[in-house]
């Protein structure tokens, strides 16, 4: 269960009232949530999705709706945010900072199809099309800088051999990508999971959780899409879903020489970068509640695997 803030529906119906949204019919928890508390909220008009923001940067609130916003208008599928009669988005309830959505329809994609791929590729192509454009400035929380700083904390919890492993590999990426040009940039989802897109059959309803949204390579956001939805259970990339979701991400934008010749090391490099976050959240910096931590392990397989069999070779680009 993760209501971790519960609210009255006396409360929801004021909050609602500063919008045009209709009046509260019904009122569910959503247990799924892991970061924040959720709501789906029924009114007499529409479904909506509230969100209590419980931890992380408040003052980054605002990027996220920006970034939501402008993706929305551009036709992307993404909850763009609810303004408030006074256009206002960004609200406080029960003390905490407030978001309302519209709910999207659909469901995780756990084993998802060919179909479901090739829609997920060709939206992430589109998302950074129009991403290279987005105004707004959001360095990436997780990128080689963080590394290079985090590493050394989780150090002490790992095996003599997996020690080595991870000194090694953030060493190996300071050397890549520092003398590396610079890979095109734009805004990024930044954890783009299986479970953070909802599909109705083949259709996908949309891309939620963009808390981890930022600025940076883009490259990062296709790595760890192939990282999540083309890996097979024992760590080894998926040819089919690869070449699927690569092809259609890059009839939309195709990779540039640079980010080809990076390729495989972004594959490793965002695979360690769950590995370490995962390990901190167990060992280092535990959330207040009591949820099942992801499995590191997971993102070590999936990074041994990397290293032992490099990357698939990258399908040629065919323009839409
Ligand atoms: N706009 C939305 N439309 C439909 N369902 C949503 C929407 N936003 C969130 N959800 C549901 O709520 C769950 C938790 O939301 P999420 O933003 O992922 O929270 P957390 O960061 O706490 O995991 C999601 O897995 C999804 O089932
Ligand atoms: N989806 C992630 C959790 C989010 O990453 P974080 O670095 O913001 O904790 C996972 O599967 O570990």
């Amino acid at each position: 269960m993760a209501v971790f803030t519960p609210l009255s529906d006396a409360q929801v119906a004021e909050f609602l009232s500063r919008f045009d949204v209709g009046s509260l019919v019904a009122l569910e928890g959503v247990a799924g949530g892991t970061e924040n508390t959720t709501f789906f909220v029924t009114t007499d008009r529409r479904e909506l999705v509230l969100t209590l923001f419980e931890q992380g940067e408040h003052e980054e609130l605002p990027f996220f709706v920006e970034l939501l916003d402008y993706l929305d208008e551009h036709r992307l599928p993404v909850p763009g945010t609810v303004h408030d009669r006074d256009g206002i988005a960004l609200h406080s309830l029960a003390d905490k900072p407030a978001l309302l959505f519209p709910r999207l329809p659909g469901r995780h994609p756990l084993s998802p199809s060919a179909e479901q791929c090739r829609v997920l590729g060709d939206t992430l192509g589109r998302m950074h099309v129009v991403s290279q454009h987005f105004p707004g400035h959001r360095p990436n929380p997780r990128d080689l800088n963080w590394l290079t700083a985090m590493h050394h904390k989780a150090l002490v919890y790992l095996s003599a051999d997996d020690q080595t492993l991870m000194k090694d590999e953030v060493e190996i990426y300071q050397g890549v990508f520092g003398d590396a040009p610079e890979l095109p940039q734009g805004a990024l989802h930044g954890d783009l999971f299986r479970d953070n897109t909802l599909f109705e059959g083949d259709r996908l309803g949309g891309i939620i959780d963009f808390y981890n949204g930022c600025t940076g390579d883009l490259l990062f956001d296709l790595a760890i899409v192939i990282n999540d939805w083309a890996t097979e259970p024992g760590g080894r990339l998926d040819s089919e879903r690869y070449d699927i979701i690569l092809n259609a991400y890059q009839r939309r934008r195709p990779l540039s020489e640079a980010e080809r010749k990076v390729w495989p090391i972004m594959l490793r490099m965002t695979a360690l970068r769950y590995w370490l976050s995962r390990l901190l959240v167990i060992y280092v910096d535990p959330p207040a509640h009591d949820l099942t931590p992801h499995d590191p392990e997971q993102f070590r397989t999936i990074l041994k695997a990397r290293l032992e069999h490099g990357a698939l070779p990258l399908p040629e680009a065919s323009h839409a």
